[in-house]
C-alpha cells in the first residue's frame, strides 16, 4: 500500500555542530532562520563512542528554544533515562531499536510503552545503518516516528550512506504514515534523494551550521525536499 497523502518537509538542524559556548544564541537563531525543529543528539559513551548532552543542558535548550526538540537518545538504556527527557522537554523522544534487547520486538514494545508512560509527546524509533528494517513491522502502529540512520551514531559530518535510503522506501510501501526520519550525511546533493525515497523529517549538522548562508541554506534544502516529494516514491537515486 503507498500513502498518497501530502507530505511537510521538516528541516531539523542538529545542534551537535552548533558553537557549544553559545548554545542560547545559535538556537535563538537557527530557529529565525528556519529551523522547524531542533535534533538533540544524545550520547553516552557507552552505546556511542562519544557523550554530549544530559537532560539538564536539554532543560537549559528547552527554556530559549521555540520550536520542538526532537531528542535522539544514543544510549543502552534509553528507559531509565525516558522520563528525565521528557521532563526536560523533548518532543519527539526517539530511543535505538539495537538498544533494546539487542533488537528485538519485545525490547522496542517495553520502550515504546515506557516512553508514552513517561509523557513523550511523541515516541521514535531509530535504526543503524546494519540494522534491517523488516522487524520493525511489528511496532510501527505504536510508533510516531522512524529515524533512518545513514550514519554510524556517535559523530557528525560523516558520509550519507546511500544503501539505507531502502529502508525509507520499504516503510512506505508498508504504508506507514508516519513521520520517517533520515539523520547522518544530509546536505544538497543527499537531501532530495531522501525526499523522494518517503523521508519528511531531514537532520543535517555540518551542512546547516557549517553554512556561510544558513538561512540561504535551510530555504534551499527545503525547496528541494518539495520538489522531490511531488514524485511519487520510487527510485534509488545514486550519489556521486
Ligand atoms: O545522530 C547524529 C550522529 O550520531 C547526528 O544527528 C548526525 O550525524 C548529524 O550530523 P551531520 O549532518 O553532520 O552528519
Ligand atoms: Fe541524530
Amino acid at each position: 500500500m503507498q500513502d498518497s497523502s501530502p507530505r511537510t518537509p521538516i528541516i531539523a538542524p542538529s545542534l551537535l555542530s552548533c558553537d557549544f559556548t553559545r548554545i542560547g544564541d545559535e538556537i535563538r537563531a537557527i530557529e529565525s532562520e528556519g529551523a522547524d525543529w531542533l535534533h538533540v543528539d544524545v550520547m553516552d559513551g557507552h552505546f556511542v563512542p562519544n557523550m554530549t548532552f544530559g537532560p539538564p543542558l536539554v532543560q537549559a535548550m528547552k527554556s530559549v528554544a521555540t520550536r520542538p526538540l526532537d531528542v535522539h537518545l544514543m544510549v543502552s538504556n534509553p528507559i531509565a533515562y525516558a522520563s528525565n527527557y521528557v521532563d526536560a522537554g523533548a518532543q519527539v523522544l526517539t530511543y535505538h531499536w539495537e538498544a533494546m534487547g539487542s533488537g528485538t520486538v519485545r525490547g522496542a514494545k517495553l520502550a515504546n510503552k515506557a516512553f508514552r508512560d513517561a509523557g513523550a509527546p511523541m515516541v521514535g524509533v531509530s535504526i543503524n545503518p546494519n540494522t534491517p528494517v523488516e522487524p520493525l513491522e511489528a511496532i510501527l502502529d505504536e510508533v510516531d516516528l522512524v529515524l533512518i540512520m545513514s550514519v554510524f551514531p556517535g559523530f557528525g559530518g560523516q558520509r550519507f550512506m546511500e544503501h539505507t535510503l531502502s529502508k525509507t522506501r520499504w516503510l512506505r510501501e508498508q504504508g506507514f504514515r508516519g513521520i520517517v526520519e533520515m539523520d547522518g550525511g544530509l546536505n544538497a546533493e543527499t537531501l532530495p534523494l531522501c525526499a523522494a525515497a518517503g523521508a519528511d523529517a531531514f537532520v543535517a549538522g555540518s551542512a546547516i551550521f557549517g553554512a556561510a548562508d544558513r538561512r540561504g541554506t535551510i530555504e534551499s534544502f527545503r525547496r528541494a525536499a518539495v520538489e522531490a516529494m511531488k514524485e511519487p516514491i520510487s527510485g534509488s537515486g545514486t550519489v556521486r
